[in-house]
């Protein structure tokens, strides 16, 4: 079982403003707000590879600044906002680069781990083909397998959705939910607040660097709370588990 994510009064000048809150693992946790309103820079945080100017992330007992940078990177797997590419490998090398933390474990553990990571990301037909002859969705698909492929404790996806199609939206969300279901945290920053409402445990809402909300989906993205941080006019309909949220088009202009 993975180590509690523990944040305390964390703080990034401009960025982040004093956000304390205690992750565990075993659920999907979605981190939600505006443009700039701190998310990415809050996931960084989570991950180890932004340090912040004050306050301390800890894994369980240990702070992230004390753990080796190779079993930080065993334990948080992390997929970034707009992540590049900057070689031209193959789909399976890319994954299979998702192993570097592991360096010495059996190759038969490390084959079996990209084989999986492969197929769950529905990548079996795209092996061998380079990244640079991917589609956005499916090089989007190909940099989560890498993170998969560590089975890290913590999988830590800063918009892991925005490319995917419907049904490869869905299929990842259940891989997320499976990936909790086996004792893994799951943290995602994500902009649809209706796949927040409706697939996350627990929401945070981050708006101008401050933690606004922290609780279960129906309290963090009730319609007071998105009126006031969004500002706009929404409502949610249908029932829990497949809401939609309309949103009004009033003109907001005085
Ligand atoms: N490297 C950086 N140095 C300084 N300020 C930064 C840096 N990256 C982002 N910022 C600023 O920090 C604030 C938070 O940015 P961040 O990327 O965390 O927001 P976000 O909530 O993820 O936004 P978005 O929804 O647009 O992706 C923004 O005001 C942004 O302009």
């Amino acid at each position: 079982m993975a180590g509690d994510l523990v944040l305390e009064h964390l703080v990034v000048t401009d960025r982040l403003d004093a956000i304390s809150s205690h992750l565990a693992p075993g659920a999907v946790t979605a981190i939600c707000g505006p443009n700039g309103a701190g998310k990415s820079t809050l996931l960084s945080c989570l991950a180890g590879l932004l340090t912040p100017d004050a306050g301390t992330v800890g894994l369980g007992e240990i702070p992230l600044s004390q753990m080796a940078a190779d079993a930080r990177a065993r334990s948080l797997g992390y997929l970034p906002q707009a992540p590049e590419v900057a070689w031209d490998l193959s789909v399976e090398t890319l994954v299979s680069l998702g192993r570097l933390p592991w360096r010495g474990a059996p190759a038969q553990e490390a084959q079996a781990a990209i084989d999986a990571a492969i197929a769950a990301m529905d990548l079996g037909g795209l092996r061998t083909r380079s990244v640079s002859r991917l589609s956005g969705g499916e090089r989007a698909r190909a940099l989560m397998a890498r993170v998969l492929a560590t089975k890290p404790d913590w999988l830590l996806a800063d918009e892991p959705l925005a490319n995917l199609d419907l049904a490869h939206a869905a299929s990842l969300m259940r891989r997320f939910h499976e990936q909790a279901a086996e004792g893994r945290g799951v943290v995602l920053v994500l902009h649809d607040l209706a796949t927040a409402m409706n697939h996350a445990d627990r929401v945070l809402v981050l708006n101008r660097g401050r933690l606004i909300a922290d609780g279960t989906p129906d309290e963090a993205l009730s319609e007071a709370v998105i009126r006031k941080v969004w500002s706009v006019d929404v409502q949610w309909l249908g029932e829990r588990g497949t809401r939609a949220l309309a949103v009004g088009l009033a003109s907001d202009e005085k």
